[in-house]
């Protein structure tokens, strides 16, 4: 297992070595993300990562998000389709939404499922659609009430090949491990790669399956905010959307939220930014590298 004498720390030198794919061509050649999450009162959480997905290069946006918000939602994010999905009596996303889902999973070239999900059952029902209509190429990011879906179903994944990123924070990661997790997040984030069978992005430690890891060393406690997993999570479709592999998309994706958090620290000081405010810094923090 790795551990934290084994796993490389993410620099600037080390992603220049493994450089994004160069862009070319129109918003196609960069692909479409679609995000689905957000109940009735989370819709925030599909806008922020939506929104990164953008910021980090993708080409297109879909949100797939409860109904009762999707006209908000549509007038708050011009550049994204939003696509509203049944709600239950208490506000929480359905899980049976239907075709038209099933529909732009199956045309997505990155989907993103779990921000601002908040019912673990149709969280369940919802992630199983998303598996059974993406094609096996399509890489998914897992956040958020996802993961708790997953970790009820943890061999969702195991053997598909499908390429996936889970990015757990430390509550997620508890249910994922079924315990509290360790000091050591290297040895965790491997532990949790090798049995969901995905990229893991805990915390800024990055683990695959097949057990490399990479840390990032430069995050600070005011990324600690509402919403900033949201923001992670999108800016990681947005570099798979671009072609990155999961493995590079996760550790680019560690490093620029990170530095776009430092980037914040002159304005706000060390805490106090708001998870929206990492969004701009996005395209600036990745073309500086
Ligand atoms: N702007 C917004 O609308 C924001 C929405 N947020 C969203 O709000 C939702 C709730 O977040 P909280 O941090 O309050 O979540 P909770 O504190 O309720 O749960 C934390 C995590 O534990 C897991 N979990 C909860 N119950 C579980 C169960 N019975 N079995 C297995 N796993 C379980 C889920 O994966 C969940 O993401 C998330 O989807 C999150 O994305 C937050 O990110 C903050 C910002
Ligand atoms: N004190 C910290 N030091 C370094 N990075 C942090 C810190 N707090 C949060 N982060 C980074 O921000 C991410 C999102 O923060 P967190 O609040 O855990 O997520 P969520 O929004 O998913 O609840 C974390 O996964 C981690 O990469």
């Amino acid at each position: 297992m790795p551990n934290r004498s084994d796993t490389a720390v993410i620099t600037p030198g080390l992603l220049r070595d493994w450089a994004l794919p160069v862009p070319g061509g129109g918003k196609e050649s960069r692909g479409s993300v679609l995000v689905v999450g957000g109940s009735r009162f989370t819709p925030g959480a599909v806008l922020l990562a939506g929104v990164a997905a953008l910021r980090a290069g993708a080409g297109v946006l879909r949100l797939a998000a409860a109904e009762s918000t999707a006209a908000a939602l549509s007038i708050q994010v011009p550049e994204a389709l939003v696509v509203g999905l049944p709600e239950t009596p208490d506000g929480a996303v359905g899980g049976r939404p239907g075709d038209r889902l099933a529909e732009l999973v199956a045309g997505a070239d990155v989907v993103a499922v779990g921000p601002g999900l908040t019912e673990v059952e149709e969280t369940g029902v919802l992630l199983r659609l998303v598996l059974d209509a993406a094609p096996t190429d399509t890489p998914l990011v897992i956040d958020a009430y996802a993961l708790g879906a997953l970790s009820h179903a943890p061999d969702l994944l195991v053997g598909s090949g499908r390429p996936a990123v889970l990015t757990p924070n430390l509550t997620e990661a508890r249910h994922l491990l079924g315990r509290d997790p360790g000091d050591d997040l290297d040895a965790e984030a491997a532990e949790l790669a090798r049995r969901y069978d995905a990229v893991v992005s805990l915390y800024g430690h990055i683990a695959t399956p097949d057990g490399r890891g990479w840390r990032e060393e430069s995050g600070d406690a005011g990324l600690g905010t509402s919403g900033s997993g949201d923001v992670r999570a999108g800016l990681l479709a947005g570099l798979l959307s671009r072609g990155a592999e999961p493995a590079q998309a996760a550790c680019w994706a560690a490093f620029a939220h990170a530095v776009s958090g430092q980037r914040l620290v002159p304005r706000f000081g060390r805490i106090g930014f708001l998870a929206r405010e990492l969004l701009d810094e996005i395209p600036h923090t990745l073309a500086t590298v």
